[in-house]
């Protein structure tokens, strides 16, 4: 059976865009969180988004994946309305998406190669063991942490445990990253170290990103392109310099606020 999410990648390519959002709506009962939202992803780009707390920025990745069903609009990735994939195309859509989540995505009770393990063996069914522990040393290598191949996820840092978590999202090859809050709760030297690490994976594979994030540096660090997200749309698209020079008093206050 040909690999459906593969083929429209290809022929996405062609028009270079990942993800075409259009009049995107989601609203929870009376709160209206994103109303009429428009935004494309461009292959090979780190799209950072900004928006103050409750701005609707986690709503919107989770629909990108139809964690949240939207109420309006269209989502598409590679081509695809995700609105509008059965159930088995919307998981092969998901196996090209990496999710970094603002609490990780380690299990307590696996060691960080058992950790790394599980997806490959869900997703990447045709390798052979050797091949598994073949790759588990690379991406190990990728994120900085050989040696913490049989640790518990406890006995790592908060920074080491960020690190492990994106080693066990990129060790399935995924074509689109949707980042949230990566550098949330962790010192400036070691969020640093997660912005140079989502810029090696960005050249490494090859991959398209969404980063929401509070993080100036982080931004500043990682984004090709920057939007802003105030009443439940962009409120403003530009790059880093365009941002930081602006006169407008929201984002003025927005990038004030912060150290
Ligand atoms: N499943 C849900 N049910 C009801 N309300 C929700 C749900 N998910 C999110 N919301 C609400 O939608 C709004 C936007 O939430 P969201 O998590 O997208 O904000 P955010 O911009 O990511 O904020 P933060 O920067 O604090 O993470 C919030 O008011 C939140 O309470």
């Amino acid at each position: 059976m040909s690999n459906k999410v593969g083929d429209i990648a290809k022929s996405s390519e062609t028009s270079n865009l990942v993800i075409e959002i259009n009049n995107l709506s989601k609203g929870f009962d009376d709160l209206q969180v994103l109303k009429n939202l428009s935004l494309n992803l461009f292959n090979g780009e780190n799209l950072v988004v900004l928006g103050k707390s409750g701005s609707g920025k986690s709503v919107l990745i989770k629909c990108i994946v139809r964690l949240i069903n939207s109420d309006r609009g269209t989502i598409k990735v590679f081509g695809k309305n995700v609105n509008e994939l059965k159930s088995k195309e919307l998981s092969k859509l998901r196996q090209k998406i990496g999710f970094l989540f603002q609490s990780g995505a380690l299990y307590d009770s696996m060691t960080i190669k058992q950790n790394l393990e599980f997806p490959l063996i869900r997703i990447k069914k045709k390798l052979t063991k050797k091949e598994r522990d073949e790759k588990i040393e690379e991406v190990l290598e990728n994120v900085g942490l050989t040696d913490t191949l049989h640790k518990m996820p406890s006995e790592l840092s908060g920074g080491m445990r960020k690190r492990a978590s994106l080693a066990r999202t990129i060790i399935v090859d995924p074509m689109i990253m949707l980042y949230d809050e990566p550098t949330t709760g962790l010192d400036p030297e070691t969020s640093s170290g997660i912005s140079t690490l989502i810029n090696d994976v960005q050249k490494k594979y090859n991959t398209s990103s969404i980063i929401i994030t509070h993080d100036i540096e982080c931004a500043r660090a990682t984004a090709d392109r920057i939007i802003m997200l105030k009443d439940g749309d962009v409120y403003m698209e530009g790059n880093i310099d365009e941002f930081e020079n602006s006169s407008d008093e929201t984002i003025q206050s927005f990038f004030k606020e912060k150290p």
